[in-house]
């Protein structure tokens, strides 16, 4: 079974409170981004997880891909698996290509092994694996809180908008990203404002990371600026960084811009 696991984007961004846990509670939508990896999962006679494209740190055991098998296979009598990942989304970049990984290794087990578990189900296991995971299993947009793994539907339509992602060769860890933002309510609705047009996005849509990061890190400040004077509507970072994107709604692709050689960049229409 061949699945694409895609990236996402955060609209809006807010670290609103410390849990008892340690984790934050947050507030931000989220909307898929057609950047994607490529994950085949075929049953074997043993067990083996292959690599190539972007390489990953830690070991193939510690890939979440591995993980989410062995989550699923401490409750269910799976056989040994065949994992190939092919990696094209940026990691430490904010866009939860590792996340959607491990939710769409979830999904091809349930399918190919006719668990017949229902979405809830499946966004339990992946609230294991990490914040970002649930969001992949059902994968549409929504409004994310508490841990941005509890969802509320939302009636946000950005499908056809013109985007283009940056990452700027900078790889921003997320826990590192969470330690710099003092956790605030938010200055306006996020529900409210997103409702908006979104030439009004701009003064009402934020996302409390890149004002703690920016100081750190510069280029995201000068890739916003880029966008915006190359006719993006709304522009902004993406969860926790180090990715930059901008939207361009009316246009058929957005603008060319010029990058560094060693940025990734993604341009294409939601
Ligand atoms: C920044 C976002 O991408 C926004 O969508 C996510 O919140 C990040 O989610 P993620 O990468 O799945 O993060 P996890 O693997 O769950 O957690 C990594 C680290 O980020 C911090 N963390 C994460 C999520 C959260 N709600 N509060 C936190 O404080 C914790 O220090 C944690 O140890
Ligand atoms: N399949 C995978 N893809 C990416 N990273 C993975 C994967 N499996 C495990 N990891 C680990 O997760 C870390 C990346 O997590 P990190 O949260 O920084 O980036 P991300 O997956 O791009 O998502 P985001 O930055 O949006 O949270 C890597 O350092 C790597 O060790």
């Amino acid at each position: 079974m061949l699945v694409f696991p895609n990236a996402k984007l955060n609209l809006g961004l807010y670290i609103t409170g410390l849990r008892p846990d340690g984790f934050r509670n947050l507030e931000s939508v989220f909307v898929p981004l057609p950047w994607s990896d490529a994950l085949e999962v075929l049953p074997a006679t043993s067990g083996s997880l292959s690599l190539t494209g972007i390489p990953i740190p830690g070991e193939p055991s510690t890939n979440l891909c591995w993980r989410a098998y062995e989550l699923l296979r401490a409750d269910f009598d799976l056989p040994p698996v065949q994992m190939h990942l092919h990696k094209v989304v940026p990691i430490g970049a904010g866009l939860g290509g590792g996340s959607a990984d491990a939710a769409f290794a979830l999904r091809a087990l349930n399918d190919l092994f006719d668990l017949n578990l229902p979405p809830e189900t499946l966004e339990g296991y992946a609230r294991r694996l990490g914040s970002d995971c649930a969001f992949f299993i059902q994968n549409t947009p929504v409004f994310a809180h508490e841990k941005g793994d509890a969802f509320t539907p939302i009636t946000l339509n950005l499908t056809g908008t013109a985007c283009k992602v940056i990452y700027p060769n900078l790889h921003i860890s997320t826990a590192e990203a969470y330690a710099r933002v003092v956790p605030r309510p938010p200055r306006h609705d996020l529900r409210a404002s997103l409702a908006q047009p979104m030439k009004a996005w701009r003064d009402t849509v934020s996302n409390n990371f890149e004002d703690a990061l920016t100081p750190h890190y510069p280029v995201l400040g000068e890739l916003k600026g880029a966008l915006y004077a190359a006719g993006a509507v709304y522009a902004s970072l993406s969860g926790s960084g180090s990715a930059v994107y901008g939207l361009f709604p009316g246009q058929e692709m957005p603008p060319s811009l010029p990058a560094a050689t060693d940025y990734l960049v993604w341009s294409g229409v939601l």
